[in-house]
C-alpha cells in the first residue's frame, strides 16, 4: 500500500456514528466458533508464524526500562529467530524482522541509537499521549507527540479519552484523535481505544469509527495495562468496522490487537480471523500488528519444534 492511500482525517459522521449497533450475541457466537477451529494446518503453520514476526510491535513498557533493555530487543527486532533455526527451515537468507519496536517516548532515543549500532531498519513505534490512562492534559500530550517524532519515531501509539466514549461526547473524541493525527505529522497514528474500559460493544464499534474518522493508521485494542486487553469478541467488532469504514470512504485502516497476547497458537487464531474477515492484505505489517511483549520466544520454540519434533524450553529462546 502506498502512503497516499493512507487514511486522512475525514468529516465526523454523526449520524452514522448514532445510528450504529451491534448485535452481542452474533459477535459472541461468531467469537466463540472462531476459537474451536483449527485456524492453520501444520505444513503451514512455519509460513504463518514467521508472516506473525513480521507483524509483530515487540514491545518493552516497563517502569524499570533501561537504555540496555531498550537496546537489547531493538537487536532482537532486528534478529527475531535464532540463526539456526532459520537454517533448519532453509530460510537462512531470509531477512525477516519484527513489523516495529515499542517503547515508552522517553526511551526512542535509545532505540535510535540501537539501531544505528545494529544497522537496523525496523521502524521505532512510541507510545505518547498519556499512556496508559491519558488522563494528561491534551497540550501535553501533544507535545509528547511531538517529541517521540523528533526524536526518531515513525510510529505513534496514543490512547483515547475514555469518558468521552462513556459519555458519547463523539465530538470532543474526534476532536483529540485529529489533534494527535495532525502533531503526528508523516508519522503513523496508532489510536487505543481500551477496550476493557468501554462497557459495551456498542461503544467499542463508535470508538473505532470516530477513530478512524479523525484519520486514525490502525486502530487497536487495548495498552496492555487494562484488565481485559485484546479478546475475539471485541476484535470482531473492530475489524467490522474497519470493513465498514473501507466500504464507505476507500481508505484501509489496520488492526492491532495487544495485552495479553503470549502464544504462538493464539497469533494464529488473530491472524486467520484477520484473513476470514478482511482478506490477505489485512495479514500485511501494514495493515496488521500484534503487540506483545512476550510472544516471540514461543513463537521460535514453535518453530524449533516444527524442524526437531522436540520443545527447547523457554530461557532457550531469550528476548534479548
Ligand atoms: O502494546 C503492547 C502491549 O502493551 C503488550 O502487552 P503484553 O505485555 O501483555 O504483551
Amino acid at each position: 500500500m502506498v502512503d497516499s492511500q493512507r487514511n486522512v482525517i475525514q468529516p465526523l459522521d454523526l449520524a452514522w456514528v448514532e445510528s450504529s449497533r451491534v448485535n452481542l450475541p452474533a459477535v459472541q457466537r461468531r467469537a466463540a466458533t472462531h476459537l474451536k477451529r483449527r485456524s492453520v494446518k501444520k505444513d503451514w503453520q512455519a509460513a504463518w508464524f514467521l508472516r506473525a514476526v513480521t507483524c509483530l510491535d515487540l514491545t518493552t513498557l516497563s517502569g524499570d526500562d533501561t537504555e540496555t533493555n531498550v537496546s537489547r530487543l531493538c537487536f532482537k527486532a532486528n534478529n527475531p529467530i535464532r540463526q539456526d533455526v532459520l537454517e533448519s527451515l532453509q530460510l537462512k537468507d531470509l531477512k525477516i524482522t519484527t513489523g516495529a519496536v515499542c517503547v515508552y517516548s522517553s526511551r526512542v532515543k535509545d532505540a535510535v541509537t540501537a539501531n544505528k549500532n545494529n544497522h537496523s531498519q525496523v521502524p521505532i513505534a512510541s507510545v505518547a499521549a498519556g499512556f496508559p490512562d491519558g488522563q494528561t492534559p491534551l497540550p501535553q500530550r501533544l507535545d509528547e507527540i511531538k517529541y517521540a517524532v523528533e526524536a526518531g519515531a515513525s510510529e505513534i501509539d496514543i490512547v483515547i479519552t475514555r469518558s468521552y466514549v462513556l459519555s458519547g461526547n463523539w465530538q470532543a473524541l474526534y476532536d483529540e484523535v485529529a489533534a494527535c493525527k495532525k502533531a503526528c505529522g508523516n508519522a503513523l497514528l496508532k489510536t487505543i481505544i481500551a477496550t476493557g474500559h468501554l462497557g459495551t460493544l456498542t461503544n467499542v464499534y463508535k470508538a473505532s469509527l470516530v477513530s478512524m474518522m479523525a484519520g486514525s493508521t490502525f486502530i487497536k485494542t487495548s495498552t496492555g495495562k487494562e484488565a481485559v486487553n485484546a479478546t475475539f469478541p471485541v476484535a470482531l467488532v473492530m475489524i467490522r468496522a474497519i470493513r465498514d469504514f473501507y466500504q464507505r470512504t476507500g481508505y484501509k485502516v489496520g488492526f492491532k490487537p495487544a495485552g495479553g497476547i503470549r502464544s504462538a497458537k493464539d497469533c494464529l487464531s488473530w491472524l486467520a480471523l484477520m484473513k476470514e474477515e478482511l482478506g490477505d492484505e489485512w495479514t500485511q505489517p501494514n495493515l496488521f500488528r500484534i503487540g506483545a511483549s512476550s510472544l516471540l520466544g514461543d513463537i521460535e520454540r514453535q518453530l524449533y519444534h516444527f524442524q526437531t519434533g522436540r520443545y527447547a524450553a523457554l530461557y532457550q529462546f531469550p528476548m534479548s
